[in-house]
C-alpha cells in the first residue's frame, strides 16, 4: 500500500476536526471536497458561506462547517484570548481584533487554541512565515521542546533507497542556519516524526558536502559537532555524520566514504546543514525526480499545525491534511 493511503487508513480510523482557512483558494476548496468524500476528517472552512459558495462551483462542501469570523459567536472569546496571550509584546484588543478578522490564518490558530479544532492547515497562498508566525506566537512549544522545526515527508516513486523511497526531509521550512544545537535538536525531532508515519525505524544522516572529515571548514565542524551532541542527546538513535548525500543513501558510496557507519547507505532521515540546503534540497527531489512531498510539517509545536508549498496541488493538501490528523491522534 502506498503510504498516503496507509495515512488515510490511519486518518479515518479516528476522525479529527480539521481547519482550513486559505477558503479564497480554489486547490483548498477542491481538497476539502475530496477529504469530505473520502472521509478523513471533519472540515472547518473560514470565511462567509456565501463567498465560499460562489468559489465552489461543481464541488460539494454540504458536509463541511462554515466558520465566518464576523458573526460566528466565538469571535469575542478568541479576540480576549489574543490579548491575554499577547499583552505583553503590545497586543491591544483593537490591533487582536484586526487581526485576527483580517488574517484567517491567525483564526484558524485561535480556534485550534481554544479547542474547536484538532488541527490546521494553511499555506497554499500564504508564505510560510506568514503561515507559521501566528502558529509560533500562540500555540508555542510542546513541553520540553524548545525548537520548533519544519520537515517534508518525501516519497520518491521507485527508489530503492531510504524505505522503500520514504524519506524524511529536515529542516526544509524553518530554521534559516540551525546552530550545532539546533541541528542535533532537529535530528532528534525529525527522527520521531518518521517512526510516527512511517512505523519504521529512523536511521539519521547528517549532511553535508564533507564525509567524516574529507573536508576542512567551519560549516563541516558545525555538522560534526551536532553530530557529536546529537548522538549525546539521543544514545539510542541510529545517527550518523557528516555525511555526502550519496554516501548518506547509496550502500556502495557509504561502504566506500564510510565503511564503520551502520547510517552511511541506508539514511532515510536526511538532516540538512542549512534552509538554503534543506529547501533547495526537497524541490530538487520533488521536481525532478517525481517525489510526492508532504508539507512543510511541523515538529516540536503544542498542537498539529501544518504549512503547504504555494506550489502545491489539491492533491498534496489532501494528503497534508491526513497526516495532520493522524498527527493529531497522537498528540
Ligand atoms: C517563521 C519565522 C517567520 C519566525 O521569525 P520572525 O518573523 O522573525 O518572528 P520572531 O522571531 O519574532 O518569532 C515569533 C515568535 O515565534 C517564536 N519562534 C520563532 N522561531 C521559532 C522556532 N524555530 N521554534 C520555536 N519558537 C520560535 C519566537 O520565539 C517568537 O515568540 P514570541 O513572539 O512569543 O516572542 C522565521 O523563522 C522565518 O521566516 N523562517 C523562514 C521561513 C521561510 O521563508 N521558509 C522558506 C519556505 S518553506
Ligand atoms: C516550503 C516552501 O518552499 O514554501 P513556498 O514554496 O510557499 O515558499
Amino acid at each position: 500500500m502506498e503510504f498516503i493511503d496507509t495515512i488515510k487508513e490511519k486518518a479515518r480510523e479516528d476522525k479529527k476536526t480539521i481547519v482550513l482557512p486559505e477558503t479564497e483558494d480554489r486547490r483548498t476548496l477542491e481538497a476539502a471536497d475530496q477529504i469530505l468524500k473520502e472521509d478523513l476528517a471533519n472540515i472547518i472552512l473560514i470565511g462567509s458561506k456565501d463567498e465560499i459558495e460562489k468559489g465552489s462551483t461543481g464541488l460539494d462542501l454540504s458536509k463541511a462547517e462554515f466558520v465566518d469570523p464576523e458573526t460566528y459567536e466565538k469571535t469575542q472569546s478568541y479576540i480576549d484570548k489574543v490579548v491575554e496571550l499577547r499583552s505583553k509584546k503590545g497586543m491591544t484588543p483593537e490591533k487582536a481584533k484586526e487581526t485576527i478578522l483580517n488574517d484567517y490564518t491567525y483564526y484558524g490558530v485561535m480556534m485550534v487554541k481554544m479547542g474547536d479544532a484538532d488541527g490546521l492547515v494553511s499555506g497554499a497562498c500564504h508564505s510560510t512565515a506568514n503561515t507559521l508566525r501566528p502558529c509560533l506566537q500562540i500555540l508555542k512549544t510542546k513541553p520540553g521542546t524548545k525548537l520548533v522545526s519544519a520537515f517534508f515527508l518525501m516519497d520518491v516513486p521507485d527508489c530503492e533507497y531510504g524505505e522503500d523511497g520514504l524519506f524524511v526531509f529536515s529542516d526544509c521550512g524553518l530554521n534559516q542556519n540551525p546552530n550545532s544545537e539546533e541541528l542535533a535538536a532537529i535530528a532528534g525531532a525529525s527522527a520521531d516524526s518518521f517512526r510516527l508515519l512511517t512505523g519504521k525505524d529512523p536511521k539519521v544522516a547528517m549532511l553535508s558536502y564533507s564525509t567524516m572529515g574529507s573536508a576542512k571548514h567551519a560549516d563541516v565542524d558545525k555538522v560534526a559537532e551536532a553530530t557529536k551532541r546529537a548522538k549525546e542527546s539521543y544514545p539510542d538513535l541510529t545517527l550518523d555524520g557528516e555525511l555526502q548525500l550519496d554516501a548518506a543513501i547509496v550502500p556502495e558510496v557509504g561502504k566506500s566514504k564510510a565503511p564503520k557507519s551502520k547510517v552511511a547507505g541506508n539514511a532515510n532521515v536526511l538532516i540538512f546543514p542549512n534552509l538554503d540546503a534543506g529547501n533547495i534540497g526537497y524541490k530538487l527531489v520533488q521536481r525532478l525526480g517525481n517525489a510526492e512531498a508532504y508539507g512543510p510539517l511541523t515538529q516540536g509545536i503544542a498542537a498539529p499545525v501544518n504549512d503547504l508549498s504555494r506550489g502545491c496541488s489539491a492533491q498534496d493538501i489532501v494528503g497534508v491534511v491526513a497526516i495532520t490528523a493522524v498527527q493529531a491522534q497522537n498528540q
